[in-house]
């Protein structure tokens, strides 16, 4: 297994999502468009009232129509799975920071995020959370482009310099040893060649039990 990060980057599409419903993504679609216009309006001179009105309409309308979040929680389980719904990058997922990950031929994985207002921390920075949301998930991609599978036991992370917001930022991941059951995989986001974060995980293999599949586990990562 490859110890370090070559030097050549020849990034691969990872096929694309299916789309079983486009008025879904397209709703969040909107949503995102919604949520990225919001944040940080505070102390703006613009006249909300007839905006949170009509947010209100909307939800009042969908509320009473959605299953009970059980259902579902079985539902998304279905079909693309995880890949749909999951918190970073998921097309069902309102709150996913908009990253889409590639694989290299050199076994790492790799993804260029700009990230606006609504995931702040320090001041004009990335929320270090928010860079750990990523990277977790993001070693999880690289020990599946690395053909590895399992749950992070136990991650470090190292802020190197600050992250900023609204800046192309490169995120980049790549197994860096095995051991039977152990991968440590480890990740790292620059803002062009400065080095920001720094980080290494464990990961073991496991599974977890499908929500309303009994008959089913998930290896975690493997996108099912
Ligand atoms: C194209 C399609 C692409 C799709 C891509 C999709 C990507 C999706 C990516 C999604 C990514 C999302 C990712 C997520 O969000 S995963 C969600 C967050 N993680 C969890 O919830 C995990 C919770 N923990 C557990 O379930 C168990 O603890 C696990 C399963 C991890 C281990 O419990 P298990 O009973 O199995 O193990 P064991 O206790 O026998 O120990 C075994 C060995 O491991 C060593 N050890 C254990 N723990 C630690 C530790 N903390 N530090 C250091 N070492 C540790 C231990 O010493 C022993 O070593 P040794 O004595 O053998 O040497």
């Amino acid at each position: 297994m490859r110890e370090r990060l070559g030097d050549t980057f020849d990034p691969i599409a990872v096929p694309d999502l299916p789309t079983p419903d486009p008025d879904l993504d397209r709703s969040v679609a909107e949503l995102r468009r919604l949520r990225e216009a919001i944040a940080g309006l505070a102390h703006s001179e613009v006249e909300l009232g007839d905006i949170a009105d009509r947010l209100a309409e909307a939800a009042d309308l969908l509320e009473p129509r959605v299953p009970e979040p059980a259902r579902r929680l079985e539902a998304m389980w279905t079909g693309a799975g995880s890949r749909r719904a999951n918190p970073v990058g998921g097309p069902e997922n309102p709150i996913a920071p908009p990253v889409r990950f590639f694989g290299c031929d050199d076994g790492s994985v790799t993804a260029e995020v700009t990230l606006g207002l609504a995931y702040q921390g320090p001041p004009g920075c990335v929320h270090g959370g928010i860079s750990a949301l990523i990277i977790d998930h993001m070693m999880g991609f690289a020990n599946h482009w690395g053909g590895r599978y399992g749950m992070t036991a136990h991650y470090e992370i190292d802020y190197r310099s600050p992250t900023p917001l609204l800046r192309p930022l490169t995120f980049r991941s790549w197994v860096d040893e095995v051991d039977g059951r152990k991968t440590w995989t480890k990740a790292t986001i620059h803002a062009g060649d400065r080095l920001c974060v720094e980080a290494r995980g464990l990961f073991l293999e496991a599974s977890v039990a499908v929500p309303g599949h009994p008959d089913r586990r998930s290896t975690v990562g493997d996108g099912a």
